[in-house]
């Protein structure tokens, strides 16, 4: 403090303008005597410029004078390397074309459906070529004629589809049969099928036909056998005796040759259908057994004569099972059709326990559209040796099927599916399409307590709507779902728009398995839960080769992104994975 004001009085000193330093003394003591100037004691200190000034290394200021870094040469070096990476890496992603986002990354995410390789798509689709037509089938001549003639009626040119060229000579054991060592057929083991293809490509004729090829030739077999039988030991003559001799048909009885399991009753009058149109010209008899039959006709078509196939459903066969042990001792063949279902978590316990009961079971095949991921792994855990049959274009939606979507937040519909979905079947009434036919449409919803509410709000709005679920037992409604499943129904000229339009709102029940071939429109209400779903709902529409649209409804909530990925996959012939 003394230095700064000694400093101060010499800066004043050497200034032009001096003042005297008493004056305000002078003012103050104005009219008084002046007080005495002394001259100042305070010296100049000689070492001002030596005193260093003291640095404090933990003060916050510390260093900021500082012009270069004291960091070591190789960290130097590292950070320049980064820095410079860092600019290549930013130059690299500037140069990659914009909006250009990873491919199906939506639906890779929600990946529900297992993969089938490329290669063995390849390999499924060198085989498919080989086959021209039935003729090439190592099949009887009555069995051909009655796939042809009876099962196809109405084609004029009747060929094999893709999963039947593939199917069918290896279930009727073409070039496979396994011999030992001594040239002897080996002894008959169980060999496990799983028949994967796309949705209305005729799996159902892919299985019936070997099935009833293989009873047929059993048949005959075991005719030869017993007439050879009969001529080394002839029997005793019987004419005079007064009791019924069992003759080997009555132990037919309720012992049928192959089983046929479906998850609905729907689904076994449908199956049953195509199995039978072969009973007349080859001569074996079906029998179809499910809950909408009663007890008694149920015994009847069981045990009233002799029986070589059954279509049935799990729950239901397997408690008859029980009670009647020896209803499988015969069975040779086992399909489970629509397998992804039969093997969930609901039904696996109970097919599995029905095929553990086939004791003499020679063949198992498995059927579906979709093969889950879950379902494959079991499988594969399962039956390791199980033979894989997949069609090229499996888990495929075909480019015929349109996919529209229609955005129920838009403007016009402010959030309301059930007006957006009304207007979009009043615009599927006005496209000028099935002139002259009735017009049917399936509206797909998630749970049954909707399909209800959706079939009233849309009579509401003038249209023709029936609700069908698991729930339904008026046969009206039954009657609705078998107009679905029929030929085209033609309308008189003057019925035009919404008059010739049947709406058919319904859950996953409509959706698995059922041939409703004659419908061109499909409305997904509600988003599918997954691939799976997706894939069997979509496929009520463009079976064998026919055109189709499915629109979906989507929302604000909905993924829009898994359903572009879907829509594209459908435009590059992709599968969904
Ligand atoms: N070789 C063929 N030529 C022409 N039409 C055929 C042929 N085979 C089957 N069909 C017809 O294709 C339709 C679909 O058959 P099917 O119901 O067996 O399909 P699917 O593959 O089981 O379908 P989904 O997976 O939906 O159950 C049926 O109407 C059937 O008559």
């Amino acid at each position: 403090m003394l230095r700064l004001a000694t400093e101060s009085s010499r800066c004043l000193k050497s200034s032009a303008t001096y003042v005297k330093p008493n004056t305000l003394f002078a003012r103050t003591y104005a009219g008084g005597p002046r007080p005495v100037r002394r001259p100042s004691r305070m010296v100049l200190s000689s070492k001002v410029a030596d005193v260093k000034p003291t640095i404090d290394r933990h003060s916050p200021a510390q260093g900021l004078n500082k012009t270069i870094a004291n960091i070591k040469p190789h960290i130097l070096e590292k950070r320049k390397m980064l820095a410079a990476k860092k600019i290549a890496l930013k130059k690299q992603e500037e140069e990659k074309p914009k909006n250009k986002v990873r491919p199906m990354k939506h639906m890779k995410m929600a990946q529900a459906l297992a993969g089938v390789p490329r290669e063995v798509r390849n390999q499924m689709n060198e085989k498919v070529q080989k086959i021209k037509g039935f003729g090439d089938f190592n099949l009887l001549d009555e069995v051909r004629e009655a796939a042809c003639k009876d099962a196809l009626k109405g084609l004029e040119v009747t060929e094999p589809t893709d999963v039947q060229a593939l199917v069918i000579p290896q279930l009727t054991g073409e070039g496979r049969k396994k011999r030992n060592k001594s040239g002897l057929p080996k002894k008959k083991e169980l060999e496990s099928f799983l028949i994967a293809a796309e949705t209305g490509s005729g799996k159902t004729l892919a299985y019936t036909i070997p099935i009833v090829d293989a009873i047929k030739q059993q048949e005959m077999k075991e005719a030869n056998e017993a007439q050879l039988e009969a001529l080394d030991n002839p029997k005793p003559k019987y004419d005079d005796v007064d009791f019924e001799i069992p003759t080997p048909e009555k132990d037919m009885n309720g012992r049928p040759r192959a089983v046929v399991l479906v998850p609905t009753a729907e689904l076994v009058e449908q199956v049953g259908a195509v199995i039978k149109s072969f009973c007349h010209r080859v001569k074996f008899r079906c029998s179809l057994i499910s809950a909408d039959y009663t007890p008694k006709v149920i015994r009847n078509r069981l045990f009233g004569g002799p029986i070589d196939v059954v279509v049935t459903t799990p729950l239901l066969f397997n408690s008859l099972t029980k009670d009647h042990p020896n209803l499988l001792n015969r069975c040779t063949h086992l399909v489970a059709d629509e397998a992804d279902s039969l093997f969930d978590k609901s039904f696996s316990p109970i097919t599995t326990e029905l095929i553990h009961r086939c004791e003499n079971l020679e063949k198992l095949i498995l059927c579906s559209a979709t093969i889950p991921r879950s379902l494959d792994n079991r499988l594969r855990e399962r039956y390791p040796e199980m033979t894989r049959l997949v069609t090229p274009n499996l888990h495929v939606v075909p480019r015929r099927v349109q996919l529209q979507v229609v955005d129920c937040d838009n403007q016009l519909y402010r959030g309301n599916r059930l007006l957006a979905c009304a207007d979009t079947l009043y615009t599927i009434s006005k496209d000028g399409t099935e002139e002259g036919f009735l017009k049917k449409v399936i509206v797909f919803v998630n749970e049954r307590e909707k399909a209800k509410e959706v079939a009233d709000y849309l009579k509401s709005k003038d249209l023709d709507a029936v609700a069908f679920t698991r729930d339904t037992s008026d046969p009206e409604q039954v009657e609705v779902l078998k107009m679905f499943t029929a030929d085209k129904v033609e309308v008189p000229k003057e019925c035009v728009g919404r008059a010739r339009m049947k709406v058919l709102v319904t859950t996953d029940i409509a959706s698995r398995g059922v041939d409703t071939k004659t419908v061109k429109n499909v409305v997904l209400f509600d988003k599918p839960h997954s691939a799976i779903d997706m894939i069997h709902r979509i496929g009520r529409t463009g079976r064998m080769g026919r055109r189709g649209r499915a629109v979906v409804i989507v929302d604000k909530f909905t993924n829009k992104g898994w359903i572009k990925d879907i829509k594209t996959a459908m435009y590059m012939g992709g599968p969904l994975v």
